[in-house]
């Protein structure tokens, strides 16, 4: 899906303080595109996907993802939106310590299909993740690299059209760290739009162009 961003802004109050986290982004992301961003920890990147993701709304400017106006669409239409077409792996993975990693996986999905194709789904990408070992761990049975792997199975449940990825690899090792790229770049091959976060330099061979977030501004813009 095509994705505009147009004199994007966004800030945080603190309370004490207002805190200008993303300055005057224009940004454009062609379907099917791969862009990584990286930058230094606090630049904006986590906040960037957040908008891209319709999780949060921006201060002011223009956010179009595929055919969702952000700025103006409800909550509730922004959440059905990431359901269809978004997968989002998260920095700190956000899976629930009350399920075990089956239930994980399947927890995007078990309200609106059939709990029988839910699960055979959700053992097969855990199989691709290489973790159908430990369906039945709870999250705190698990390595970091494991969690992670979880998390990145769960993103994919929706056969997502755009994946958010933050940090998708920081807590693995080299070998499956490039497993996990690998996935990517298959489900990429089949038309998916792919953003990617990450301190990994390496991971930027990977992506068609990149940039660098700096203070909440765009620097660096590199086609690769
Ligand atoms: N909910 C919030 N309330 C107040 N400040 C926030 C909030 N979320 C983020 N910030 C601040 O916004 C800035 C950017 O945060 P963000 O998480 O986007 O950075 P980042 O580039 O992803 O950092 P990292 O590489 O460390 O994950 C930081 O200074 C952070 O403290």
């Amino acid at each position: 899906m095509d994705i505009k961003l147009h004199h994007v802004n966004k800030s945080y109050e603190t309370g004490v303080e207002t805190i200008n986290v993303l300055k005057d982004i224009d940004l454009t992301i062609e379907s099917g595109s791969w862009l990584t961003i990286t930058g230094p920890s606090g630049s904006g990147k986590t906040t960037l996907l957040r908008l891209l993701s319709a999780i949060e709304q921006a201060d002011h400017g223009q956010v179009i993802i595929g055919e969702l106006d952000a700025m103006t669409a409800l909550e509730a239409e922004r959440r059905s939106f990431r359901r269809k077409y978004i997968g989002y792996i998260f920095q700190d993975f956000q899976l629930f310590n009350q399920f075990d990693v089956l239930t994980n996986v399947m927890i995007p999905l078990l309200p609106y299909e059939a709990k029988a194709n839910v699960k055979e789904k959700a053992e097969t990408l855990l199989d691709m993740v290489g973790l159908n070992n430990r369906k039945n761990h709870m999250p705190s049975q698990l390595s970091g690299g494991e969690k992670q792997r979880t998390a990145i199975a769960r993103a994919l449940m929706n056969d997502p059209q755009l994946i958010l990825c933050d940090e998708p690899t920081g807590n693995l090792d080299l070998k499956n760290r490039d497993q996990m790229m690998g996935i990517l770049q298959d489900i990429h091959k089949k038309g998916a739009t792919i953003v990617l976060v990450t301190h990994d330099l390496e991971l930027t061979k990977y992506g068609d162009f990149q940039f660098e977030l700096r203070n909440g501004e765009i620097v660096n813009r590199i086609m690769n």
